[in-house]
């Protein structure tokens, strides 16, 4: 049978590199809405605003140490063999805001975090005196000098007021939690969660609580992906399979693409008899297809389109292409709608611990684990790096990106790494 030119052939795709693919689809990111939710709920998300410091930290000055808060002068040429001799006129407690000022030959007892008195300008450790009393009035014996500032931590020595402290799109981990909280912010304003749906495609999938049957596998795409996007700061909102039948598909699809930020699909995306995907992209008119090939392993059928600033990622189903083509494409997008302005996962460099001989036609993204040895980064593959294996990813730290062409690579090569744990 003749090919009939009018209808579009499976093989012929618009291919396109991986960093052409990214910047197709990250110039369609757009800044999600914005929520205000209590801080302490907002571990993990994103915050919407720059955070500019509102006063002075700290906003007295303050003792850091239990002691005497003294007049550094009054120490001055002190020794065993000359001591000074000063009353102690008050005692000040966390919290409480001084009644008085110190004068020459006077000290305060001061505790750690108090508030310094006018006049004082060092603490010196309760240690460091002789404490006694003489007709019922307090003193303490200093045998030694103390520098001006001793003890003594100054307005806005941490941070001053004003100062810029976090951007838009940081991401709220333990330290952030601990300055907004110092700064009153009970509610903070972060990005909210994009919004996705998951559909896996394929007949040949039962749910996981199914007892598996001859020829089936278990749909274990669906949980992997949900589980990337809440960590990536997403919230799954819909999953399920579908069988591969382009009608449901497509209804299911469009129906979703209106209501969600990401819609991804996983599976039938290549050029077999019941990959539905690419005849659901030609039929698309709504949307836009960005590109239906990308020169990488594996993944190379991913597919991608835009419906109204709306994503649909339509990944492989192998599982090995699946979580590459999220960490490669849809960590970014749910990054980038969290105000994050650092799309591109961090790289590094790594020394290759074994031969890689593989020639590739196309970039490859091998599924690896990084170690650190004498201050030096070493790289290993972890096993058979195939598309189809699922197992490997639950030792993955990170991915090694191997160029298209040359000879393959021998170990003790240098090799470009993608680090799979985000350090922010
Ligand atoms: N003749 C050709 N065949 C294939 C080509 C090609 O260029 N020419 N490309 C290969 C490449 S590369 C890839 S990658 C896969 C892509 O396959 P699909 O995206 O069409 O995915 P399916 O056919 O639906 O499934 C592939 C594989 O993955 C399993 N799978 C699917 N969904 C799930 C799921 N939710 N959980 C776990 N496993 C899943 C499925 O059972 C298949 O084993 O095509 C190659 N073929
Ligand atoms: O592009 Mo595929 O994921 O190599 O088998
Ligand atoms: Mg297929």
């Amino acid at each position: 049978m003749k090919g009939n030119k009018d209808i579009p052939s499976k093989f012929k795709r618009n291919i396109v590199q991986v960093s052409e693919a990214q910047k197709l689809i990250f110039k369609h990111i757009q800044n999600g809405n914005i929520e205000k939710i209590p801080l302490i709920e907002s571990l993990g998300r994103r915050l919407a605003q720059d955070f500019i410091a509102p006063i002075d930290l700290p906003h007295f000055r303050r003792s850091g140490m239990d002691g005497y808060a003294i007049r550094s002068i009054d120490t001055k040429g002190l020794s065993s063999s000359n001591p000074m001799i000063l009353e102690v006129i008050e005692t000040i407690p966390s919290g409480k805001v001084p009644s008085q000022s110190i004068s020459a030959k006077q000290a305060a007892r001061i505790m750690t975090g108090a508030m310094l008195p006018d006049g004082a300008d060092a603490v010196i450790m309760f240690e460091m005196t002789e404490e006694f009393i003489e007709n019922g009035k307090k003193y303490i014996r200093i045998k030694r000098e103390i520098n001006k500032k001793q003890n003594v931590t100054n307005i806005g020595e941490e941070v001053e007021s004003g100062t810029h402290l976090m951007n838009r799109g940081r991401k709220i981990g333990i330290g952030e939690i601990a300055l907004l909280a110092t700064y009153g912010f009970h509610i903070v304003e972060v990005y909210k969660k994009p919004a996705v749906a998951i559909i896996a495609t394929g007949s040949e999938l039962q749910d996981i609580q199914e007892p598996l049957e001859m020829g089936k596998i278990r749909n274990s795409n669906s949980s992997m992906i949900a589980s990337l996007i809440i960590e990536a700061g997403g919230n799954p909102i819909w999953i399920d399979k579908l069988p591969d039948d382009l009608n449901i598909a497509k209804n299911k699809i469009l129906e979703l693409l209106e209501t969600v930020d990401i819609v991804i699909t996983t599976g039938g995306v290549s050029v077999g008899d019941y990959d539905i995907m690419f005849d659901f992209f030609q039929q698309w008119k709504a949307g836009e297809m960005l590109f239906n090939k990308v020169a990488m392993r594996p993944g190379s059928p991913t597919t991608v389109g835009i419906f109204q600033n709306h994503f649909l990622f339509a990944l492989s189903g192998n599982p090995g292409a699946c979580f590459v083509g999220f960490e490669l494409f849809i960590r970014p997008v749910l990054k980038g709608m969290q105000g994050c302005d650092r799309l591109y996962p961090d790289t590094f460099i790594a020394y290759l611990e074994e031969d890689f001989t593989k020639v590739n036609a196309f970039q490859r993204f091998i599924r690896a684990k990084s170690r650190i040895d004498h201050g030096s980064v070493y790289v290993k593959p972890i096993g058979e790096d195939k598309s189809s294996v699922m197992v490997s990813i639950k030792d993955a730290n990170c991915l090694i990106v191997i160029p298209a062409g040359g000879q393959g690579l021998s170990k003790g090569d240098k090799v470009k790494v993608i680090r799979l744990k985000e350090l922010e």
